[in-house]
């Protein structure tokens, strides 16, 4: 017998891609699963050796009316029709969605056929796509208890961020970095594009940390790798790279992580009961990163230093004290653990049978 077709519409950065692969890798013997995204997007990369790709040309309706404005609602209907089509001639079961621009289409072309679509929200205020798109949904899983403040009335459930397959392997992968086992290791992450200021600020704290002995594995994101090689030291336990994949066994051996805040990198940082120091992306939509961050500050797993008021000397004291203490890392860490939900992938695959009507629900 054929299996049934779930279509997965995740686009763009690696927030939404990689918790849309970890779900898929659970529901792969199931269904038959294509995807649909963006061209020219990390999607292109990261997932056709895995799964069928789609894609449609598709940018933000967030511009006041005008001409960008027309074209991109253009664009939308186009992706729509698109979604539409494909949908009905391969007969899908129906869709499942991280958000993002990408899910407009996919969830209205769903709705419109009578099929159903889940949707997956891992940021604690949940992004204007979802909030607007929840209500045609199915069932909506949430990486954060706290999003569902925002959504009242949407039938939601918590099931934490699905991270990757390798984030639960054990003993983890090795990790292919030359880094002494006994040595201090920080690890600098930019979210998947990588993040200017947070580049600056290390660059200006290496050599003082370097000095103290600690390692550094510094991910600049690809767009800024050459200017931050030009800037920073060449020191053996200095360790620079544009994009590094294995994140598993990079974050169970990191001691401190000094990170953005996206959603993605939150729960794989929990799961990992890697301690951080977070500095949102002031930028991101309705700061919703300084929200995410503000949930872990809570527990007791991470710090949060606003970039507003952040500089090299701050950010070297920060850093200094929590190595200085012996008691609060290994603190922050278990309280990482304790909020993590290692489990979030299976969680939400198990939301996407049920909503398919292939399980009955439990609890
Ligand atoms: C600027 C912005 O609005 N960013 C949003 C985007 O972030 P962004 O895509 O940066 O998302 P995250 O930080 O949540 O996730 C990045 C993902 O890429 C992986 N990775 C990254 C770098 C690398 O070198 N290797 C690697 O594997 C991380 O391990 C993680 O799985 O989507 C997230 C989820 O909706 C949001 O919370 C973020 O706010």
């Amino acid at each position: 017998m054929n299996k049934p077709r779930l279509l997965i519409a995740a686009s763009g950065t690696g927030g939404h891609i990689f918790p849309a692969l970890a779900v898929a890798a659970q529901l792969s013997g199931e269904f038959e699963i294509a995807w649909l995204g963006v061209p020219d997007r990390l999607e292109t990369k990261l997932v056709p050796e895995r799964y069928r790709l789609h894609t449609v040309r598709l940018q933000g309706l967030n511009r006041r009316p005008g001409p960008q404005w027309l074209s991109a609602a253009s664009q939308l209907l186009g992706a729509y029709r698109f979604a539409r089509r494909l949908l009905k001639a391969e007969g899908f079961s129906g869709v499942f969605t991280t958000g993002g621009y990408i899910a407009a289409p996919a969830v209205l072309a769903a709705r419109a056929l009578g099929l159903p679509a889940v949707g997956h929200e891992s940021n604690a205020l949940p992004g204007k796509v979802t909030r607007t798109l929840a209500r045609w949904m199915a069932c909506l899983g949430l990486g954060f208890a706290e999003a569902a403040e925002y959504i009242p009335g949407i039938r939601s459930r918590w099931v934490g961020t699905p991270v990757r397959e390798e984030f639960l392997r054990s003993p983890n992968p090795l990790l292919e970095i030359d880094v002494p086992p006994e040595a201090p290791l920080i690890v600098v992450l930019g979210g998947s594009q990588g993040a200017r200021a947070i580049n600056q600020l290390v660059v200006e704290c290496a050599p003082g940390w370097l000095a103290r002995g600690w390692q550094i594995v510094h991910v600049s994101g690809a767009g800024e790798f050459e200017a931050v090689r030009s800037r920073a030291p060449v020191h053996p336990a200095y360790h620079l790279y544009p994009f590094w994949e294995k994140m598993a066994p990079l974050l169970a051996r990191a001691d401190l992580a000094i990170s953005r805040a996206g959603a993605a990198t939150l729960s794989e940082l929990l799961v990992s009961g890697t301690p951080a120091v977070l500095i949102p992306f002031p930028y991101a939509a309705e700061d919703h990163q300084r929200i995410n961050a503000e949930v872990l500050v809570r527990s007791g797993a991470a710090l949060h230093l606003p970039q507003a008021t952040l500089n090299g000397p701050l950010l070297d004291r920060t850093v200094a004290a929590l190595f200085a203490d012996a008691d609060i890392l290994p603190r922050m860490a278990r309280s990482a653990r304790a909020l993590a939900v290692p489990d979030a992938a299976s969680r939400t695959a198990d939301l996407v049978r049920e909503c398919l009507g292939l399980r009955t629900p439990v609890g």
